[in-house]
């Protein structure tokens, strides 16, 4: 096995590595030493659980360990699944020392954590992400949650990781669109806040389309890398943290009115992207070339850049009046000046927002 990379999320007492390479998964000797009780609980899905999990669950010899197997999807990102995985916590004895490590996507990372948080008022969890978009986005930063009818993530808690453990070779079993909508999340970054990063994205949409291997694990790691230095400033999001949102607004409200798990988050981030940036240049504050160059990066990359059609427009704007960045009862968003210039907006008018989805509808 080829040395891992190794990140550090600077967070004081509460720091921890980002492991990213090849076989990690049956490296226990290089994470074990994150697990410090005698409880574990592996919490996975029916999809994961059939190809990874015998192989986590053979590095925890000598340890209390149990494995909690859930459906898979977003529509299963629920409390009644966090209800399980506590109850799985509660059949295995987990002490206060216990550790959950989550196996799979944001999805299951999400959960875990929310339920790591929980479980006697926090536990420890270890983030082993199976999907792009976790090993670049989800699986670091710490925020926990599940949906509700109402709308993504409403309920949740920061509750960072004790490690995160990127096995790089599991994106081998990656469908091909789950694996698209994690470069969503990719080009984020860069539209964000990282021009330079944009700019070596452009530069190799034909190697990440055939998933050229150094191609995928650099753009992993400088993601990683991003996202720790915001998440090191900034951890529950009360000032920089919110520019990671970019897209998020519009692309939460997609994905609560399609249907849970019928637009995968990545797709609509990357709706999303483009209609913040269809915004920004409404308002005057960019340049709509800008916004073309992403769409054209986002396409060059298989994803789509304008919603469904037929969306009703108010029940979007509906969804959006729900977003966690907004304050005093108006809309807080996340548009840009330009390519790597992302920044929060608040009291947008409403009416510029409609505007925006309806063009869409
Ligand atoms: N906490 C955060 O900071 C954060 C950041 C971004 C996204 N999210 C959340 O993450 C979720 C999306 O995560 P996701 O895109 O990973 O989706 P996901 O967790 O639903 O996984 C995508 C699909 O791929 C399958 N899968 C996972 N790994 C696989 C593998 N190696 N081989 C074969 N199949 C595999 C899953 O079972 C699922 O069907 C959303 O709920 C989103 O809100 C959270
Ligand atoms: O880590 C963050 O901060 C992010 O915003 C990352 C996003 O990609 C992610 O989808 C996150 O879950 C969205 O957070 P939310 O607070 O809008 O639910
Ligand atoms: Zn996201």
């Amino acid at each position: 096995m080829n040395a891992p990379h190794t990140l550090h999320v600077g967070l004081g007492d509460r720091s921890y590595p980002i492991l990213i390479g090849p076989g990690l998964l049956d490296a226990g000797a290089d994470w074990r030493t994150h697990i410090h009780g005698r409880h574990v609980l592996v919490v996975s899905n029916e999809m994961i659980a059939p190809l990874y999990l015998s192989r986590v669950m053979a590095q925890l010899g000598g340890l209390h360990a149990d494995a909690l197997v859930l459906p898979d999807g977003e529509a299963y990102k629920t409390l009644d699944q966090i209800a399980r995985v506590l109850e799985a916590l509660a059949t295995l004895g987990a002490s206060r020392d216990a550790c959950v490590i989550a196996l799979g996507g944001g999805v299951i990372g999400d959960m875990a954590g929310f339920a790591a948080a929980c479980w006697m008022r926090g536990i420890d969890f270890l983030q082993m992400p199976t999907t792009l978009l976790a090993m670049v986005d989800s699986s670091v930063g710490g925020k926990t949650g599940v949906n509700l009818p109402a709308g993504k993530n409403l309920v949740g808690a920061f509750h960072q990781p004790c490690a995160v453990v990127a096995d790089t070779d599991t994106l081998d079993t990656l469908p091909d669109r789950e694996y698209r909508a994690g470069l969503a999340e990719v080009v984020k970054y860069g539209a964000l806040g990282d021009a330079d990063f944009l700019t070596w994205l452009e530069a190799r949409t034909e190697a990440l389309n055939r998933r050229d291997t150094a191609a995928v694990t650099e753009a992993i790691a400088r993601c990683c890398a991003h996202k720790a230095a915001i998440v090191a400033r900034d951890e529950t999001e009360r000032g920089e943290r919110a520019l990671l949102n970019l897209g998020h607004t519009f692309g939460h409200a997609l994905e609560t009115e399609c249907g849970y798990g019928t637009l995968l988050h990545g797709e609509a981030v990357a709706i999303g992207m483009c209609q913040a940036a269809a915004l920004s240049a409404r308002l005057g504050m960019a340049e709509a070339a800008d916004g073309e160059r992403l769409a054209r990066l986002l396409q060059a990359l298989h994803l789509p850049v304008a919603p469904p059609q037929g969306l009703d427009a108010e029940a979007l704007l509906a969804h959006m009046r729900l977003d966690k960045k907004n304050l005093g009862g108006r809309l807080r968003l996340i548009l840009w000046r330009g390519i790597g210039r992302a920044e929060i907006v608040a009291d947008v008018d409403e009416s510029d927002v409609r505007a925006v989805l309806e063009t869409a509808a």
